[in-house]
């Protein structure tokens, strides 16, 4: 008895002197079950800066390497800071935007802000005064319950020795001036953690500013508008999209999706965030080109007759592809490719809303090729990931597009009647072939870049898809 005594004490002492596992602890929402506490931080700076090389660095620790201006994209990231769990949201904004109306839109969504510029670029420094004066006369006007972060950043510290244009004193100066609680100088090419370290070390500032999160209410008041807008991609999202683009056989627009994460998919009817609003897009006056673009592609690509449409026949009512799509609202992208289009009004959200697999189109195929009517047969023809199984294994990806059917009309049916003129005409044939399936939808990605391009608004520049398959020159993964 007194041996078994004798042991427990032992036991016990000895599990005393074990070191205590580490626990992470979190905020008490986070322990009662709630989310992790966030923060939304708005990266601000001219073009070619580095933001999105910055944000991308600190979420997946890889840098890009190229250079393709952003078009706005907010990006969801969860990470442990000092043992906390944090949410951040972290809105990168594109540095060619010369709205400034939008850009106070994306200050009242914003609870901090990272302003960085070039210390090789004296514009990109003197710029940074015009942004903290609107950012901060933006925010001063609100009424919200939290204290905004601002940090001060000069990136590309690595070409500093031969083409510094900004020195260190400079920028500390700057940010002395402009009322900023922290100032970094950093590569985000030669380092690995520099960027994490500006985001975390915002999150303590912030944290020690505002120690209770803004209300989600105060949120939401901000968040319609802009998010309605810009595309939100989780930290996962890219890996799941390109997968789900190469087991389609898709390489084009691999590239362009895993450069930019960041950017939006240039696929057209493939959107990362579905909660854009035609109508709400078109009264706003600050924006048009973009929601033009969305509405035409996923018309394009679904073949929905317009009133202003030639080929149209207004006498025939829209397919029914399922119930419509409640709340938009809801469809917040969890990760994955969706091919959910924006909300349109009633009638054409019917016929838009279902997303529709390649095995659908084919279905579509058969009925229509049977039905006797002279109409023209809208057809939608984009895919999802879930119907990715379907054509495993039976795509080469490394089809090359150039033979194939190129044009939109090959992208709708005739009818019985046109059948042995479709037949003739190469144009006109839909095959039954993946692979045809998968040229169109390159198709459609060449001309969606090409009109975005154009588009006055990005001034980008025109760079057309090659036909070749792109090999990525690097891979953005690992989330
Ligand atoms: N040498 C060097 N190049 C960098 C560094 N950070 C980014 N770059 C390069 O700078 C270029 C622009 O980077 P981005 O991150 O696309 O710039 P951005 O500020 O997002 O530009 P916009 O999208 O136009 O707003 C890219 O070619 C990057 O590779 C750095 O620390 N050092």
């Amino acid at each position: 008895m007194n041996n078994a005594r004798g042991r427990a004490i032992l036991m016990s002492s000895a599990l005393a002197s074990l070191p205590r596992p580490h626990v992470i602890r979190r905020s008490q929402s986070a322990t009662a079950g709630a989310a992790p506490r966030s923060v939304r931080v708005v990266v601000l700076g001219v073009g070619g800066v580095g933001k999105t090389a910055m944000a991308v660095r600190f979420i997946t620790k890889r840098f890009i390497g190229d250079y393709d201006p952003t078009l706005e994209t907010i990006y969801r990231h969860t990470t442990v800071v000092d043992d906390e769990l944090v949410n951040f949201e972290i809105m990168d904004t594109a540095g060619q935007e010369e709205n400034s109306l939008m850009l106070e839109d994306k200050c009242k969504w914003g609870e901090s802000f990272v302003f960085v510029y070039d210390v090789t670029d004296k514009y990109s420094f003197d710029e940074l005064t015009r942004l903290k004066f609107i950012a901060s006369y933006t925010h001063s006007r609100l009424r919200v319950n939290f204290t905004p972060c601002w940090i001060l950043v000069g990136n590309k510290s690595d070409l500093a020795e031969n083409e510094r244009m900004v020195s260190t004193e400079e920028g500390r100066q700057l940010a002395k001036d402009l009322g900023c609680h922290m100032f970094r100088e950093i590569s985000v090419r030669e380092s690995v953690h520099e960027s994490g370290e500006v985001f975390e070390d915002l999150w303590r500032e912030f944290s020690r500013l505002s120690p209770r999160s803004p209300s989600s209410s105060q949120r939401r008041k901000f968040s319609y508008r802009i998010q309605d807008k810009i595309p939100v991609l989780n930290s996962n999202a890219s890996t799941c999209a390109s997968e789900a683009l190469k087991n389609l056989g898709v390489n084009e627009g691999i590239s362009t999706l895993t450069h930019t994460l960041k950017k939006q998919c240039s696929a057209p009817g493939f959107t990362f965030s579905t909660r854009t609003s035609k109508e709400s897009l078109y009264n706003d006056s600050n924006n048009n080109n973009h929601s033009d673009d969305m509405y035409d592609n996923a018309r394009d690509i679904a073949r929905i007759p317009e009133a202003d449409d030639e080929d149209s026949d207004p006498a025939t009512p829209p397919p029914d592809y399922g119930k419509p799509m409640r709340s938009r609202r809801n469809a917040v992208v969890s990760g994955s490719l969706t091919t959910k289009p924006p909300t349109f009004p009633r009638a054409r959200r019917k016929a838009l809303c279902k997303a529709v697999s390649v095995d659908n189109v084919f279905n579509h195929l058969d009925e229509n090729s049977t039905t006797a009517s002279d109409t023209t047969t809208p057809l939608s023809s984009s895919s999802t990931s879930s119907s990715t199984t379907s054509l495993n294994g039976s795509i080469n990806p490394s089809t090359n597009s150039s033979d194939k059917l190129k044009t939109n009309d090959s992208m709708r049916v005739r009818s019985s009647s046109d059948a042995g003129q479709n037949q003739s005409d190469p144009k006109k044939a839909v095959s039954r072939n993946p692979e045809d399936l998968v040229s169109i939808y390159q198709d459609h990605c060449r001309r969606h870049r090409a009109r975005r391009c154009e588009s006055v608004k990005f001034k980008r520049p025109f760079n057309p898809m090659p036909a070749v398959p792109l090999t990525s020159t690097y891979e953005v993964g690992g989330f």
